[in-house]
């Protein structure tokens, strides 16, 4: 081959690599905006986690008003796309029924969502990861890992009794059901807990004793966070 084709291939082959090398710190930026990369908006997460009916609800509400955070609710967010009428209401409705986990990715969206729509960079993430791939997924999805986890200890005996007498006309708040959301919870949720332990993220509640002594217990959790940050 003459050296002036082997000089124009070259050149060729170069600026080929550099448009390519273009094009990929392009796309890059692109995947960063429609993930609506939570994590750059410095958010805040504290995940509180804990057994159907050991009080996350009540103690989310309280946090709210003392802390300033916003509550995100999983189970809230998703009973709220089946009253939308989406395309995933019916299969969400079902899943719930049987006190299964909706997929990773139709919970996190919601989130995200959620998120991203609120003014607000700290929020109380309820009833969610419930499994190692809600986690897993979560993190890599908005790169946002949990100041710390808030897990509220409760006997299934009192929160049976609670979920039994709560009266909000829950589908899922049945005998049937509430023993196969103890299951799920046993089996898929109390990892997920004990991976948080395990990077000692973890702030256990005595969840058993009556709302405003459960509220005192949190209230130190977050009085010390904030006097950590202070320092
Ligand atoms: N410490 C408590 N002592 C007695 N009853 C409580 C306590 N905390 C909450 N309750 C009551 O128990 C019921 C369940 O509480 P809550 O809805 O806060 O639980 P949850 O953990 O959010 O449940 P779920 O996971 O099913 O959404 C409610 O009727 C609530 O008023
Ligand atoms: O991350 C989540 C949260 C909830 N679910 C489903 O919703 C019900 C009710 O959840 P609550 O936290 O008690 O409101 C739960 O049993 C699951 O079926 C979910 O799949 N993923």
């Amino acid at each position: 081959m003459p050296l002036y084709d082997v000089k124009l291939l070259c050149r060729s082959f170069v600026q080929t690599q550099i448009y390519l090398a273009f094009m990929g710190t392009v796309v890059d930026a692109a995947n960063k905006e429609a993930n609506g990369s939570a994590a750059e908006k410095k958010t805040t997460v504290v995940f509180v986690l804990g057994g159907p009916g050991s009080g996350k609800g009540t103690q989310c509400a309280n946090i709210v008003q003392h802390f300033g955070y916003t509550h995100l609710s999983a189970g809230d967010l998703l009973r709220a796309e089946i009253k939308s009428g989406s395309e995933n209401g019916t299969m969400i409705q079902n899943m719930i029924k049987e006190g299964k986990i909706v997929p990773s990715e139709v919970t996190i969206k919601l989130l995200q969502k959620a998120i991203l729509e609120n003014g607000n960079d700290k929020f109380l993430i309820d009833g969610f990861p419930r499994n190692e791939e809600n986690r897993a997924a979560f993190e890599e999805v908005t790169k946002i890992e949990p100041e710390f986890v808030l897990f509220f200890d409760c006997s299934e005996e009192e929160m049976e009794r609670r979920l039994l007498g709560r009266n909000q006309g829950r589908e899922d708040d049945n005998i049937e059901t509430i023993r196969k959301r103890f299951k799920v919870f046993l089996e898929s949720s109390l990892p997920v807990v004990q991976y948080y332990e395990s990077k000692g993220k973890v702030r256990k509640i005595d969840a058993a004793k009556p709302i405003e002594e459960v509220f005192e217990a949190v209230k130190a959790v977050f009085n010390a966070k904030d006097e950590k940050a202070a320092a």
